[in-house]
């Protein structure tokens, strides 16, 4: 197989199992993004990838060949895999050029070579005016690019990333999530990138590894994730939803799901992940404020659910209005144009197509109690 392949990996640290059996494939120039809470294995297993850390048990091959096996690790250096760190590890004593230029000059690469494709790199993060300045003379932005700059200049296999943009402020994110992955598309690098922010994940992915106590919750492109979320866990770490628990009740013959609501409410969802479940079986119930509806004109499609309730509070936050509606005794948060008329107190009604209702029977039902609405709730926003 082309490309990396991690196989059941697993890292023990003492009695603390950091990484439980994982196994995935990084396609050749995608970017793969391991995300998920602090503590839930992602560095670990990026710092495998690199080989700065022994697997318990497990492999981990690029391009068919194993780098860390049963009885196999190729170090560090000898991978062609190159990392960049949230700390820019830059030496602040030599120059922007030296800085980019030293494992070129390790290798003995020729100077013109060299020169060449260190002006090529710093061209790349837009850096060509800066390569006289020394570290200490540049901003947490500009040392990042020349991380990056020294991670591409000498055209690794796979780029790692480990929470690059964590230290810079949220506009500085935002440009160098562009940046990077103009960067990553132009070269047409294989990248690993971690981080906690699901923002950042979504913008920059081919594809979401959402990791949880050291496995793997759910994989899928950024799109998969946020539509088709198959656990509670999932619909709430990849952006905003409403959650809400319901009994199986039918799925019709185009697929549309039946429950009944804690209160009793019929809800129509997509029966998508519900093949095979019995009637009666609890079922997590997530709906995406966006994804509902309060002008039945506007809404289109199928509105398979209608429902009537009392806006409880409503934030205009310029974009849009931000609203809480009490339905069937539940607070749901709906996302609503700023020009609607959302005053607190007055009647309303929702609407949502069954296909933007995800219906699945999650893990953490049991645990979960009755009426309840998670993560959409004002305090959780
Ligand atoms: N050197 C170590 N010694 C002991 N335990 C460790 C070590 N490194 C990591 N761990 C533990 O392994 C687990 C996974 O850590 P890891 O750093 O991989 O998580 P993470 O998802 O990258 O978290 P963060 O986003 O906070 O960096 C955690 O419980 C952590 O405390």
């Amino acid at each position: 197989m082309e490309g990396l392949a991690v196989e059941n990996l697993v890292v023990k640290y003492g009695n603390v199992t950091a990484v439980r059996g994982i196994s995935f494939d990084v396609k050749p120039g995608m970017l793969t993004t391991l995300l998920g809470p602090s503590g839930c294995g992602k560095t670990t297993t990026l710092r495998c990838i690199a080989g700065l850390e022994k697997a318990d048990s497990g492999s981990i091959s690029y391009d068919d060949t194993v780098l860390s096996g049963e009885r196999q690790h190729v170090p560090p250096n000898k991978r062609q895999f190159n990392m960049v760190f949230q700390s820019y590890a830059i030496w602040p004593h030599m120059s922007v050029f030296d800085n980019v230029a030293y494992s070129l000059r390790i290798r003995k690469e020729n100077k013109e070579t060299t020169k060449e494709k260190v002006r090529k790199a710093l061209g790349t993060v837009g850096l060509a005016q800066f390569e006289d300045r020394y570290g200490t003379e540049l901003s947490g932005g500009q040392q990042q690019r020349v991380a990056v700059a020294r991670a591409i200049v000498s055209s690794p296999k796979l780029l790692l990333f480990d929470e690059p943009l964590s230290n810079l402020d949220a506009s500085l994110r935002e440009q160098l999530r562009i940046e990077m992955v103009a960067i990553q598309r132009e070269l047409g690098i294989t990248a690993v990138y971690v981080t906690h922010d699901q923002l950042e994940a979504m913008s920059m992915s081919d594809e979401i590894i959402l990791m949880r106590d050291g496995v793997i919750e759910q994989q899928g492109s950024p799109s998969d994730l946020y539509k088709s979320p198959t656990s509670s866990f999932a619909a709430s770490f990849v952006g905003v939803t409403n959650m809400l628990t319901a009994r199986l009740r039918e799925v019709d013959s185009s697929g549309v799901a039946r429950l009944e609501g804690d209160d009793g409410e019929v809800i129509y969802a997509s029966g998508d992940q519900l093949g095979g479940v019995a009637p009666g079986t609890s079922v997590t119930v997530s709906i995406r404020p966006h994804d509902i509806g309060i002008d039945e004109r506007l809404s289109g499609g199928a509105n398979h659910n209608r429902w009537r309730g009392t806006v409880e509070r409503a934030l205009y936050v310029g974009t849009h209005v931000d609203a809480w509606v009490n339905v069937f005794s539940k607070s749901v948060r709906i996302t609503a144009s700023p020009q609607a008329d959302l005053r607190p107190g007055s009647a309303i009604e929702l609407y949502a197509d069954a296909a933007n209702v995800v219906a699945f029977v999650d893990k953490e039902t049991s645990t979960a109690e009755p009426s309840e609405v998670r993560s959409a709730l004002p305090n959780q926003a």
